[in-house]
This record gives C-alpha cells, sequence and structure tokens, in this order.
C-alpha cells in the first residue's frame, strides 16, 4: 500500500543546480515537492565543477592581472600560498559536507529524499538509500530527471587501472602534482591546467586530439589561449590521441601517444567530455534507452515516450547546454510550465553564454561562425582586437585578444559573438542580450560604451561593421 507521505505532486532526481531549482520554483507554486539525492546537495558544481576550479583558478589569475600593471606589478613578488589556496577551496565547497545547503530545502518546504533514485514505470520512482532499504514514490503530476552527468574515461588502455584523476580528482587535490599530463583541451582540461601550472607545477602538457585547444569554440580562440599557455611553460600537443597509459611502481604515469611520443608525469587528468548519468535510472522501464541524453522539447518535456505529460528533463542530463546557468534557466521555465504557464525554452539550443576561465578568457554565445555557415545563414564576420580600446589600455599592459560578431545579414541582427582577452566576462552579457533580444545593428549603435571600458569594442565593431 502506498503511504500518503510517500505521494508528491513532483519529484525531482537529482539536486543539482538544475533540480534545486525546479524544486524552489514548484514548491513555491504551490506543488508538494520531493527532491531524491545519492551524494551531495548541491550537485556536480558546488563541489567538483565550478565552484571549486574557479577558486582554484582565482589566485593566478589576480596575481597576473597586477602584473599587467606598472607599478602594481612590483608589488607581488611571492609566490601563492599553496596551502590557503587549497583551503579556501575546501572552504568554498564546504569540506564536501552539504549540511549547509540542506536547511534551504527545508525553509521552503522541499522534502529531501536522500538515496539512489530509478523510475520503476510511468509517475514512479524507487528509492534506495545507503543501508539499501528501499522506498517507492509516486508523482501526481511529473517526474523530473536532473541527474547531471559524469566524466567520460575513454578506453585507452591501462587508463582504467591508471587511478586517474577526473574532474573530481583535480577540484579535490590536496596538494600541487610536481608534473600533470592532462587529456583533452577543452573547458575542464584547459582551465585545470593553468591552474595548477599557476599554483606552482613544475611541468603541465596538455594532449588534445583536435586541432586547437577548446574545440567547441571559435578556432582563434583556442589558438590564443594555446599561445598564451607556451608563454607560461605550459606545453600543448595538438592533434595527439594516447594509445597507452602506465602507472609506474614509483607512482608516476606515463603516456604514450600515437606518435610514438611519451609524456610521463606524477598525475594524470582526464578531461575528455561528459555522458549523462542515465545508466542506473530505469529508463527501460518507460521505453527510454539508459545511458543515453533525455531528449527533450521547448517545454523541457522528455521526447519518444508516448502520450508523455509525466517526465521531464533539465540540466546536463538532457545534453541541450552543459552548464549551470543553462541548467537553472530550464529550471525555472520548467517550473512555470508545471504551474501551467505558457513558458517555453528559447535559449537553451542557439543562445547559450558560456565562459572559459583561462587567462586569457574565452566568452562565447550564440553560433560559431562554422555553425552559423552550416545553417545557411548569409553572414558577415566583424572582429576587433580586445586591447586596441583605452578601456583595455588602461587596466594593463599586454592586454590582447579578438572580439569577434557574427550579423546575420539578412535581419541585420547578431547570430553570435566570442570575446577573448584577460577578464572580459563581464563583456559577455552585452552580447547575449543583443542575440537574446534581437536587437538590430542600428539599435546597437545607439547603445552607447561608456569610456575607458573594454566595452568600447562594441563601438568599433559597430563601425567596422560599416554604421
Ligand atoms: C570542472 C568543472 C568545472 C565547471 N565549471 C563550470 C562553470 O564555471 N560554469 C558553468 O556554468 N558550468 C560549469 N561546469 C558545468 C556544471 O558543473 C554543470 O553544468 C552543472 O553541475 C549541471 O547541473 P545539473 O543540476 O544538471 O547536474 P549535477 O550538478 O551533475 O547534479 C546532478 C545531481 O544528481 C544526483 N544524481 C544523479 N543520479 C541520481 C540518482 N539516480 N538518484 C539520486 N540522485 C542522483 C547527483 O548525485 C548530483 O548531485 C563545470 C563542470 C566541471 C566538471
Ligand atoms: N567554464 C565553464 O563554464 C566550464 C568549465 C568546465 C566544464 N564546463 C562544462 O563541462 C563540459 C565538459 O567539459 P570537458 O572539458 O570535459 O569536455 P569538452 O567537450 O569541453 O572537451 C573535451 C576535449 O577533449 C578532447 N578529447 C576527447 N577525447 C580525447 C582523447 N581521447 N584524446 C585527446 N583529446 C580528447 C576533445 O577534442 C575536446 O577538446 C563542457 O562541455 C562544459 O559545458 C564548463
Amino acid at each position: 500500500m502506498v503511504s500518503e507521505l510517500d505521494v508528491f505532486d513532483v519529484i525531482v532526481i537529482g539536486a543539482g543546480p538544475a533540480g534545486e531549482n525546479v524544486a524552489g520554483r514548484t514548491v513555491a507554486g504551490g506543488l508538494s515537492t520531493a527532491v531524491v539525492e545519492r551524494e551531495l546537495v548541491g550537485g556536480e558544481c558546488s563541489y567538483w565543477g565550478c565552484i571549486p576550479s574557479k577558486t582554484l583558478i582565482r589566485p593566478g589569475d589576480v596575481i597576473a592581472a597586477a602584473q599587467r600593471v606598472p607599478g602594481a606589478a612590483a608589488a607581488v613578488t611571492g609566490t601563492i600560498d599553496v596551502q590557503a589556496a587549497l583551503a579556501r577551496r575546501d572552504w568554498m565547497t564546504s569540506n564536501w559536507d552539504d549540511s549547509g545547503q540542506v536547511p534551504w530545502l527545508d525553509e521552503v518546504g522541499i522534502t529531501l529524499v536522500r538515496g539512489h533514485a530509478r523510475l520503476t514505470g510511468p509517475r514512479t520512482v524507487q528509492v534506495t538509500d545507503s543501508e539499501g532499504v528501499t522506498r517507492t514514490l509516486t508523482a501526481n503530476r511529473a517526474v523530473v530527471l536532473a541527474t547531471g552527468t559524469k566524466a567520460v574515461v575513454p578506453p585507452i588502455p591501462g587508463l582504467a587501472e591508471a587511478n586517474a584523476w577526473t574532474n573530481r580528482g583535480v577540484t579535490e587535490m590536496k596538494e600541487i602534482p610536481h608534473r600533470l599530463v592532462v587529456i583533452g583541451g577543452g573547458f575542464v582540461g584547459a582551465e585545470m591546467a593553468q591552474a595548477v601550472k599557476r599554483l606552482g607545477a613544475a611541468e603541465v602538457t596538455v594532449l588534445e586530439g583536435g586541432p586547437h585547444l577548446l574545440s567547441r569554440e571559435e578556432p582563434f580562440a583556442g589558438e590564443e589561449v594555446g599561445k598564451a599557455f607556451a608563454a607560461e611553460g605550459i606545453s600543448v600537443r595538438t592533434g595527439v590521441h594516447a594509445t597507452a597509459v602506465t602507472r609506474h611502481d614509483d607512482g608516476t604515469v606515463t603516456v604514450t601517444l600515437d606518435d610514438g611520443a611519451e609524456v610521463t608525469a606524477d598525475e594524470l587528468l582526464v578531461a575528455t567530455g561528459r555522458k549523462p548519468a542515465t545508466e542506473e535510472l530505469g529508463l527501460d522501464t518507460v521505453g527510454l534507452t539508459p545511458g543515453r541524453p533525455v531528449e527533450v522539447d521547448e517545454q523541457l518535456r522528455a521526447t519518444g515516450i508516448a502520450q508523455n505529460d509525466w517526465l521531464y528533463a533539465v540540466g546536463d542530463v538532457n545534453g541541450l547546454a552543459l552548464l549551470t546557468h543553462m541548467g537553472k534557466y530550464q529550471a525555472r521555465i520548467l517550473g512555470d510550465v508545471l504551474l501551467g504557464k505558457d513558458a517555453k525554452d528559447r535559449s537553451s539550443r542557439d543562445v547559450v553564454p558560456r565562459v572559459t576561465f583561462t587567462d586569457p578568457q574565452v566568452c562565447a554565445v550564440g553560433l560559431t561562425e562554422k555553425q552559423a555557415r552550416e545553417r545557411g545563414l548569409d553572414i558577415r564576420v566583424i572582429s576587433y582586437p580586445t586591447g586596441g580600446v583605452s578601456g583595455a589600455v588602461t587596466s594593463g599592459d599586454g592586454i590582447e585578444g579578438t572580439s569577434q560578431i557574427i550579423v546575420d545579414t539578412a535581419r541585420e541582427v547578431i547570430v553570435g559573438a566570442t570575446f577573448t582577452g584577460p577578464g572580459v566576462s563581464e563583456l559577455l552579457h552585452s552580447a547575449t542580450i543583443a542575440i537574446s533580444a534581437q536587437v538590430s545593428m542600428q539599435d546597437l549603435w545607439h547603445a552607447v560604451p561608456s569610456f575607458p571600458t573594454v566595452s568600447e569594442v562594441w563601438l568599433r565593431l559597430l563601425e567596422a561593421y560599416g554604421l
């Protein structure tokens, strides 16, 4: 018999940023809501993603910024206090303890159920706790999958036995390795390679299969980051593939490459992408395929199930945009959908803002040039050096980078933008607004950037467009 205590309007599986935000919205709208979490409330972002990675990047970034300013540079003479930097990371992750996040759930009235959840059929979720005790929950209105992703570990011989770091190992590190080798030069690999080097590693080598770092972004962005990495002694090898990994008895690890070269280090970070956490979720019981992302429509409703009015997916698990802010956006939209409002996701496919927190930063939103051309859009690509405006020069010496917009000439609106340069992340939201609201080039001309700010690149880009 089903206990009334186990029946909710909404059951959310996963208490990461996406799951927490759906639950916050539905409970505020009067729907009884349970969240099931098998690890820590807060998810990957709080403990092994955004928060510890950005905290570990910050000390090196601050020093680099000061070193670009004559006068201030002279004041930066010491080395980073690594123990203090790691202690701050520990504080930022609450020592991987979620007791600080749980009271919010209680305060707003969300029921937290600890354990591993799996679907057992439409609207039913079985939860198994750490003692093996199971409980079956039933949802009157919706089950929301918000289970996130896990690191992909490619099938390279020896890798599974090499005790390599994924994002978890590197964000939890207790000391800085003397030598680090990184497989994969995407978001995680690039950010963490530079963080570890700046925290004091003697040698960092990034092995990237594609032609340049940050393969999802404009090619110039990855090339500029690669150039900056070379200048600070981070070795980048592109177009290479690992064929074997060996962990030796002395603790060192060797990666053998397809060109016969070998790289030996003290730690190995695997940063080759993510896979959806849907393998043990009971997707097969509702006609979906385990291990695949849960594809959704514009209302975040899972597709591929007949007459689906109950199963939804938000955040990384739906594979649309693997970023915290996008998962939270989807959660807000879904909250409104479940409360009966006419809400739709307008941004997760084509208006996704993303920042790679390397130095230089790579900030982009919307389509890349390649994506725009693949869609057959008639475009003009306009670019201007980020360092070519007074606001960059007053910020320091050697501020370089590229600002680029992609204009759909038929509609005279921007469909993609990329800004590279040190500390330019705050520029990005201006482009996000322009793209999301489809502001015309003519109207942008009247949005005057302040002098002397780096935002003046907007003025130069519009002039280069012909305004
Ligand atoms: C190193 C690193 C740095 C990153 N930096 C950034 C950044 O700077 N900015 C940014 O926007 N994004 C960043 N990301 C991405 C960001 O972490 C993810 O997009 C975000 O965590 C996704 O949120 P989510 O709620 O969808 O999933 P998650 O945060 O993965 O949460 C899912 C939760 O579901 C739980 N769960 C899974 N399966 C079950 C189950 N069957 N039963 C019960 N519970 C379950 C998990 O334990 C987890 O707590 C980074 C990622 C990494 C790895
Ligand atoms: N600042 C941020 O917002 C931020 C930071 C970190 C992660 N994230 C999110 O997490 C996701 C995952 O990040 P990620 O870096 O793991 O994945 P990614 O997809 O960004 O990069 C993976 C890289 O590994 C390379 N690669 C794959 N297999 C390889 C192999 N066998 N050998 C060599 N190279 C190989 C790929 O070419 C690619 O460049 C990102 O897509 C992003 O959405 C965001």
